[in-house]
């Protein structure tokens, strides 16, 4: 029997969840209920949500949604995020993914979307549709008693500000509102809709596999009295022979507004008593924490990994949605076998923002579609691609123009996974 690769209607969103759970190795015994596929689906859009089926069975889901990126410069773009995407182990590698990404990305190059995003589950997977990683983040642990901040100083820092425990429905309220300003500064970051704080604060509903522990919610508030800093994390409960707490706190989220806040949410969370063992959580990988700790060594990296992946869709309204280090033109051939964001652009930089449009000017720079994705918020050096191989100078000195042109002081950061 042939398969059928096409949208779900609403009353196959159950049979697409539990295919989901098969691709993701999270298997239900029984479909998801009506009020967690309401929660989850109730406002998504179907013609975006693909299912293969084999004899009324859903083999494979793919799926996207809009979301809000926040590029170079503050501004953000609507990206094509893509998500969900499974093909059971009786279906793969006969082309599944491939068909539903292709039929995906055209309708996004269709609806006039500048960029696709994801996080990819493997390496290997995306980059052969355009896509290039273009953040990475990093995990630390933290060994307390090496870490040299002051245990006697674990509530309230010096300058002013001060910690404050607070509750679920807190961060549900406030929560948005730091999540927004961090958005409006720092490249990489993904919207977050009012699902995901409900999700992240225990009142969502919840799938079979999903658990949930309550944790601790902590807000730094500056002298102001305007909170600046959220925190969240778990902790564990491990106590060794002789009695002695060992307990390792794990931070679900932290954002900090200002390096003040941080700070002060690091300094508390190595300043609790029993909590021998801080887990960072993904952070930037040039995050301020290792090197504010007095003894930076105490905090070993435990993951560094490529995190969110784009893929260009319309190069010239990307790159003209963030801004540049220093004013330059530059031609950039890029190559997209799919057809979907190739041609020759002419790149009028500066600080306030950019032109690009297309041009018959001879090239400074040629790149694939994937190799300009992992340029674009500034996170790879172009210098870098070019000595492997994935780009090529054109006229000396343009690797260098381009550095100096695209890069960013701080690196960009996803905190999400969608
Ligand atoms: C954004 C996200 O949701 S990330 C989550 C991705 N999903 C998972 O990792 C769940 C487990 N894996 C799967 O469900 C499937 O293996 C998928 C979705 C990754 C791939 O689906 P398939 O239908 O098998 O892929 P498809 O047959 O279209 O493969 C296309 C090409 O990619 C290659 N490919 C596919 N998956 C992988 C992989 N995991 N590693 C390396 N190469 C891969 C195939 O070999 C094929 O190469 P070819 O064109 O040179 O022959």
């Amino acid at each position: 029997m042939s398969l059928d690769v096409r949208p779900v209607t609403r009353s196959e969103i159950a049979d697409w969840m539990k295919a989901v759970g098969v691709g993701f190795l999270t298997p239900a015994a029984e479909k998801p209920g009506e009020e967690l596929v309401a929660d989850r689906f109730g406002d998504a859009d179907l013609s975006r949500m693909q299912g293969v089926f084999d004899a009324g069975r859903c083999v494979a889901t793919f799926r996207s949604f809009a979301q809000q990126l926040t590029v170079v410069g503050g501004a953000t773009v609507t990206a094509d995020a893509v998500t969900g995407v499974t093909v059971s182990p009786t279906h793969r590698r006969r082309g599944l993914l491939s068909r539903m990404m292709a039929t995906d990305l055209a309708a996004a190059k269709e609806r006039g979307e500048v960029v696709a995003s994801l996080i990819a589950a493997e390496y290997p997977i995306y980059g052969r549709y355009g896509f290039g990683p273009a953040s990475w983040t990093a995990e630390w642990e933290i060994s307390v008693a090496r870490a040299g901040l002051d245990p006697r100083r674990s509530g309230q820092p010096a300058d002013g500000g001060r910690i404050e425990l607070v509750d679920g429905a807190d961060v549900r309220k406030t929560g948005p509102e730091v999540h927004a300003a961090l958005a409006a500064r720092h490249p990489g970051v993904v919207g977050r809709g009012e699902r995901w704080w409900r999700t992240r604060t225990g009142v969502a509903p919840r799938a079979e596999h999903e658990t949930w522990t309550e944790p601790f919610y902590v807000v730094h508030r500056a002298a102001n009295g305007e909170v600046d800093g959220l925190l969240v994390y778990g902790v564990d409960d491990k106590w060794g022979d002789s009695k002695q707490p060992l307990n390792t706190a794990s931070v679900r989220d932290m954002i900090a507004l200002n390096p003040a806040a941080e700070r002060a949410l690091w300094h508390y969370l190595c300043s609790v008593d029993w909590i021998t063992t801080v887990r960072s959580g993904y952070r930037a990988p040039d995050d301020l924490l290792p090197l504010l700790l007095p003894d930076p060594r105490a905090a070993r990296m435990v993951t560094h990994a490529d995190w969110l992946w784009l893929r260009m869709l319309d190069v010239p309204r990307a790159l003209e949605a963030r801004t540049y280090a220093v004013e330059a033109s530059l031609v950039l051939d890029v190559r997209d076998p799919a057809g979907l964001a190739g041609g020759r652009f002419l790149l009028d930089a500066s600080d306030s923002g950019a032109r690009c449009t297309p041009t018959t000017r001879s090239a400074d720079l040629a790149l694939d579609a994937a190799e300009l994705a992992t340029l674009y918020l500034g996170d790879e050096s172009v210098r870098r691609l070019v000595d492997l191989g994935r780009a090529d100078e054109l006229r000396p000195g343009a690797a260098t123009t381009a550095d100096a042109v695209f890069r960013t002081g701080r690196r960009p950061w996803c905190p999400d996974v969608f």
